[in-house]
């Protein structure tokens, strides 16, 4: 597959190798993909797939061993960690499964602190508007100690909404949140990539979140293996799950099974 060279978050060939010697893990085997501008992917696959590797690689949180990532426009190769936080703080926003929240700042305080440390000005309506609707209205001042862990959730998801980046990445963002909230966050999630425009990689484990998205990526042992798309028939809940069922019944091979 080529890369056009427009899409804002590129990989091309990206190798990830852990360790060295007879020990050593291929995470990443060789993965080219294009996360075009304005879509909501979903990266499935089994555990240890190298999921979590693919989101750390295209976000310039890990570095690949081989390939190059392009990130809103920018190749990573080569590039120092201080030109690359500040790539991130003004394209990119993150939700992950560590919410990373400070615990000295309110939730208003935390939801426009990549604002404030990108020297932007908070959109005071808006952020007042992805407050409430992540059900946290009533709770702007409290501290994230104050809440349970789906809140803090909350809180990870209304910030990354918050900031209107080009990209987000999200790793199992609703694995600690109840159903309800779980569907009203990936509606979340869609509308903002829907209306704004945005750029979402979202990795998850659930067929119901990869749903709601409008490409589905399947890893298979460092390699992306085949891809389900929004088009006449949408990537449904059903359709994932018989994807990844298939896939990982292929992985055992006649010897291991
Ligand atoms: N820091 C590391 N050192 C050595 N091996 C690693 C490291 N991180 C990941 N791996 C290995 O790389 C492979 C891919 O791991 P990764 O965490 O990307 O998979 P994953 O699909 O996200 O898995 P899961 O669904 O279980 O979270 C696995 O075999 C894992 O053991």
């Amino acid at each position: 597959m080529n890369n056009t060279g427009n899409a804002p978050v590129q990989l091309t060939d990206v190798r990830k190798v852990y360790g060295t010697g007879p020990g050593a893990v291929d995470a990443l085997a060789g993965v080219t993909y294009e996360f075009a501008a304005g879509t909501f992917t979903a990266v499935m696959g089994p555990s240890g797939s190298g999921k979590s590797t693919l989101l750390h690689c295209a976000a310039g949180l890990d570095t690949p061993t081989t390939g190059d990532v392009h990130l809103a426009g920018r190749s990573l190769r080569g590039l120092d960690e201080t030109s690359l936080t500040e790539l991130r703080r003004e394209h990119v926003a993150f939700v992950f499964q560590s919410f990373n929240l400070m615990p000295a700042l309110t939730v208003r305080q935390n939801v426009v602190l990549p604002m404030t440390l990108a020297g932007k000005q908070p959109d005071d309506a808006w952020v007042t508007e992805v407050i409430r609707a992540v059900g946290l209205g009533e709770r702007v001042k409290h501290r994230p100690s104050e809440l349970s862990g789906g809140q803090q959730q909350r809180v990870a998801i209304a910030r990354a909404l918050a900031g209107r980046t080009a990209i987000t990445f999200a790793d199992e963002p609703t694995g600690a949140l109840d159903t309800t909230t779980a569907l009203e966050v990936l509606t979340l999630l869609r509308d903002q990539s829907r209306r704004l425009g945005q750029t979402i990689v979202m990795v998850t484990h659930d067929p119901v979140a990869a749903s709601y998205a409008d490409r589905v990526v399947f890893l298979v042992d460092g390699r992306i293996v085949s891809e389900l798309r929004r088009g006449a028939v949408h990537p449904t809940a059903e359709a994932v799950a018989a994807e990844l069922a298939q896939l990982s019944a292929g992985r055992l091979s006649p010897t291991e099974s």
